[in-house]
């Protein structure tokens, strides 16, 4: 185990305090991991330890707040990083069953020393022998609705805005599951290599492979870090999450189609759509200009970008750019509050509001209401989203529909034929379905 040193930079439970504050400060959790792994020397073993508590505690926020709110005098007193240092002991106390509550009091208690005074280190040792005597405080003295809330650590408007939409029983399935750690899945690239080779080597190298229940193209690794090979430098397959790969699978797409993904950074669809593609090409949108080499460098990876353009635009503004009636199929994967990546990115349940919600919805609208000239007769647009209520989604769809009845909206279909006997055309995944990405696909055809 790690001693403080006075830099600390190897020492992975004072690294995830850090980390938390800046994050709290509303810093992206998946850059700040990836730098502080970048800039420091930690272990394999340690940098697991280091990204699990970062990860576990935004996961139980809400929880954790509620218990120091509990176990502590004057909680609106508590410096941040105190607080983060609380939440990240209470974190290895519950979960991390490998670690003796010893050494996480030991840890916990050096780095009250380090940063902080005597009186900090006396709170933070009380606090720890208080759990560790008495348990856990109850979580007591509130409605049902507010319970839930501090339970699964989801804000309360979400739970509502579910309970309306899904009922009780699935708002409950679904807040149980998204705390459960995300499924590691790659898209193999079709164009490079099959899917029994591609599973041999990646044994070989010692991941734990299957198949996925979602997504034909899709692999789930275990027992390794799929990023890290050479395999996926040389772009034998790309890293995406099962769900994801359903917009495009539903395209059916032809060799020689010429196809518009408006939204398309980091282009892990475009790049999906190209590996269909012969003689075709993909014209791979997004509004923000720097974002645009990320879908190239992608599509070089994969061996793809002859058949990839980039442009800098807004998709509302397709118009002043494109004629109209000249794509075969438009990819529309709308920027929204991605609420379905609640497993994924877990600090995207505070950040978003309700608001946020309505907001992106206008603008999801007004990107369908662009590109609808844009696709010929008898050509399709797929829209799609990953999150998971209906503001953004099927509500959508429905004023698509009566705004342009020239489109029809056609069954979405998928490789592994999922949910084939649902009554609606478009597919909803929710998160606990299969443990993916919670996603919304709807297709439309032009038919005049
Ligand atoms: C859900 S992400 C796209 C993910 C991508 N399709 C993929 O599979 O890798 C949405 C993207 O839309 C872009 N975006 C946001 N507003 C936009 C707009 N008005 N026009 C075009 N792109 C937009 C964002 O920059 C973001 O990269």
């Amino acid at each position: 185990m790690n001693s403080l040193t006075k830099d600390n930079n190897n020492n992975p439970r004072y690294l995830a305090v850090k980390t938390l504050e800046r994050i709290s400060d509303g810093a992206y959790s998946n850059l700040q991991i990836n730098n502080v792994i970048d800039s420091t020397k930690m272990s394999e073993k340690d940098t697991r330890l280091f990204t699990n508590i970062v990860y576990g505690v935004i996961q139980h926020r809400l929880t954790f707040e509620y218990y120091v709110s509990k176990l502590v005098k004057h909680p609106g007193k508590l410096q941040n990083w105190v607080k983060e240092l609380l939440y990240t002991a209470i974190y290895q106390m519950i979960y991390l069953d490998k670690v003796p509550n010893r050494a996480i009091f030991d840890e916990s208690i050096k780095i009250a020393k380090f940063r902080g005074h005597d009186g900090i280190r006396r709170l933070v040792t009380g606090v720890l022998h208080k759990i560790d005597r008495d348990g856990l405080p109850q979580i007591t003295g509130m409605n049902a609705i507010e319970k839930q809330s501090i339970e699964a650590s989801v804000p309360v408007w979400i739970i509502k805005q579910l309970n309306n939409q899904v009922g009780k029983a699935k708002t409950e399935s679904i807040l149980k599951s998204i705390n459960q750690p995300a499924n590691q899945s790659i898209r193999i690239n079709i164009k490079k290599i099959e899917k029994k080779a591609l599973v041999k080597e990646l044994e070989r190298i010692g991941f734990t492979v299957r198949d996925s229940e979602v997504a034909a193209d899709a692999l789930v690794l275990k027992d390794g870090v799929a990023a890290h090979t050479a395999l996926f430098k040389e772009g034998f397959y790309t890293i995406q999450d099962e769900s994801a790969m359903l917009p495009v699978q539903s395209m059916d797409i032809d060799g020689d189609d010429y196809i518009l993904d408006t939204c398309a950074a980091p282009g892990g669809k475009t790049t999906q759509i190209a590996e269909h593609l012969t003689t075709g090409l993909v014209v791979a949108l997004d509004l923000h200009e720097n974002k645009l080499h990320k879908i190239m460098e992608n599509a070089e990876r994969m061996g793809v970008s002859e058949n990839v353009e980039v442009h800098a635009c807004d998709a509302r503004k397709v118009g002043d750019i494109y004629e109209d009636n000249v794509f075969d199929k438009i990819l529309v994967d709308a920027p929204c509050s991605g609420l379905g990546l609640i497993r994924r990115k877990p600090e995207i349940r505070y950040e978003k509001s309700l608001e946020d919600v309505e907001e992106l919805a206008v603008v999801q609208g007004g990107i369908l209401d662009s590109v609808a000239t844009k696709v010929k007769v008898g050509g399709q647009i797929v829209y799609s989203t990953c999150t998971i209520l209906n503001q953004e989604n099927s509500k959508n769809v429905k004023d698509f529909l009566e705004k342009h009845p020239e489109f029809e909206e056609i069954k979405v279909k998928t490789d592994l034929n999922l949910q084939a006997d649902r009554r609606e055309d478009y597919l909803k995944i929710f998160p606990d379905d299969y443990g993916s990405d919670g996603f919304f696909i709807a297709g439309f055809k032009k038919v005049r």
